[in-house]
């Protein structure tokens, strides 16, 4: 498979590179897991469906404050060259690209990648995408070799785990005093975020944990682009045909090993002061982001609980028409950063962070998905994840953070962060 260098924001020349595109539909039904090869792809999968991607054909890597619109312009160059032979023509055919963006602008790393090879999955429906740099033609690859490719998976053997920027004590602390800034009438609302690390004996095969997530979160979305990879619950933004959705989620309470008992603290939950205020701050700042570019938008009044196998969230689900003609990654540039993961006010929320936490936040809570040349798409908020180090693939930084309102309890804080990695951490050890 062919494979360009990777352009950098400013380094992308005037004419983007044109692509060639073919779409055929497959006349027999994919698992998308079983096609991931060993040493990696990209991922973007919710109970079996979504896609897989192979290769890479084009990259734009972003950084700073111009990340999104920089990573939009080239996108809109790339669709306006590219020659599309697409013989399915639904969301996520034809021309597709994946995206991770870092949270805060600076320092900041994000990319829009093309892979190779796409295969996709939806309501019954199997397709493979081909992509290369003209002058190059697609090599459409037979799925039998695909799959003869995915070696067998290899388990972790040894996992380490360590602090990272913070201690656990330390990150207490720090959940105090933005409590006391809170209460001194600073701000309403900040997510504190910690990071935790992770060693491995030998590189990490990164099929074990993304199949452990998907087999074990089916309510979340996994997803896999440049070594960041985990299975998130929150879908900042969905594009399709003109409907656009949200799921917020802020609010949240560990789980038992007793379903009753779960039931009572859902129940509670539903109830908390604390945790409605803070998901109200969430559900507001993404209702009120989406409302510059939709018409007739349905915000339920009172959120319902989600369930995981961990934790379980208040939860609300928006729905809105759009007016504009923005694409999918436009609106995730809109939203971001939610107060489901920054804060409110944003600008007071942004700064206590990048005060507070003494750590970069990379790509973690930032938005991740795809969009096709339509501007279809979806974009999750990057969580319950881990990002392996570019440098050496035997180490992880894994990520959790927290909403912090003035009622927050810093050690309860504190094992909300610890059932949040539980996801991560199973994935890499069982
Ligand atoms: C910040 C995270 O989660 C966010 C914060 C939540 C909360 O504070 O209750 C709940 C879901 C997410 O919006 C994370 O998982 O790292």
């Amino acid at each position: 498979m062919t494979s360009t260098p990777a352009l950098r924001q400013g380094e992308y020349p005037s004419a983007a590179p044109r692509l060639v595109v073919r779409t055929v539909e497959l006349q027999h039904d994919v698992q998308l897991m079983d096609l991931l090869p060993r040493d990696g792809a990209t991922v973007w999968t919710r109970r079996g469906e979504g896609f897989i991607g192979i290769g890479e054909a084009v990259r734009f890597d972003a950084s700073g404050p111009t990340r999104f619109e920089d990573a939009v312009a080239w996108w809109e160059d790339l669709v306006a060259a590219a020659a599309v032979r697409d013989e399915v023509s639904a969301p996520g055919t034809g021309l597709v690209g994946f995206g991770s963006f870092a949270f805060a602008s600076t320092p900041g790393d994000s990319s829009l990648v093309v892979p190779n090879v796409v295969v996709g999955r939806r309501s019954g429906k199997s397709w493979l995408t081909t992509v290369a740099v003209e002058p190059a033609l697609p090599l459409v690859p037979r799925l039998d070799t695909l799959a003869e490719a995915a070696a067998p998976v290899e388990r972790p053997n040894d996992v380490s785990f360590a602090d990272g920027a913070l201690t656990g004590t330390e990150w207490v602390g720090v959940v105090a005093d933005a409590v006391k800034r809170i209460n001194a009438g600073e701000l309403d609302k900040v997510v504190l975020a910690r990071d935790l690390l992770a060693e491995l004996d030998a590189p990490l095969d990164l099929r074990w944990p993304l199949n452990r997530l998907a087999e074990q979160y089916p309510a979340c979305w996994t997803y896999s682009v440049r070594g960041l990879f985990g299975a998130t619950p929150e879908m900042l933004v969905r594009l399709e045909d003109g409907l656009v959705t949200s799921r917020v989620l802020a609010g949240t309470i560990r789980r038992s090993d007793d379903d009753a008992h779960d039931l009572a603290l859902a129940a509670s939950l539903a109830r908390s002061s604390k945790d409605l205020e803070e998901h109200e701050y969430a559900v507001r700042s993404v209702a009120e982001a989406l409302d510059a570019h939709c018409t007739s938008i349905n915000v339920p009044e009172s959120p319902f609980v989600l369930h995981l196998p961990n934790v379980m969230h208040l939860a609300t689900d928006i729905a809105g028409v759009v007016s504009d003609d923005s694409s999918s990654l436009q609106l995730a540039a809109a939203l971001h950063p939610s107060a489901a993961v920054c804060g409110t006010p944003t600008p007071v929320a942004l700064s206590l962070i990048a005060e507070l936490e003494q750590m970069d936040r990379g790509r973690y809570a930032g938005p991740v998905g795809w969009l096709d040349a339509a501007g279809n798409g979806e974009w999750g908020i990057a969580l319950r994840c881990a990002e392996v180090s570019p440098s050496d693939p035997s180490r992880l930084r894994l990520f959790a953070g927290c909403g912090i309102v003035a009622d927050s309890v810093p050690d309860s804080e504190l094992a909300e962060t610890q059932a949040k990695l539980v996801p991560i951490r199973d994935a890499l050890e069982t």
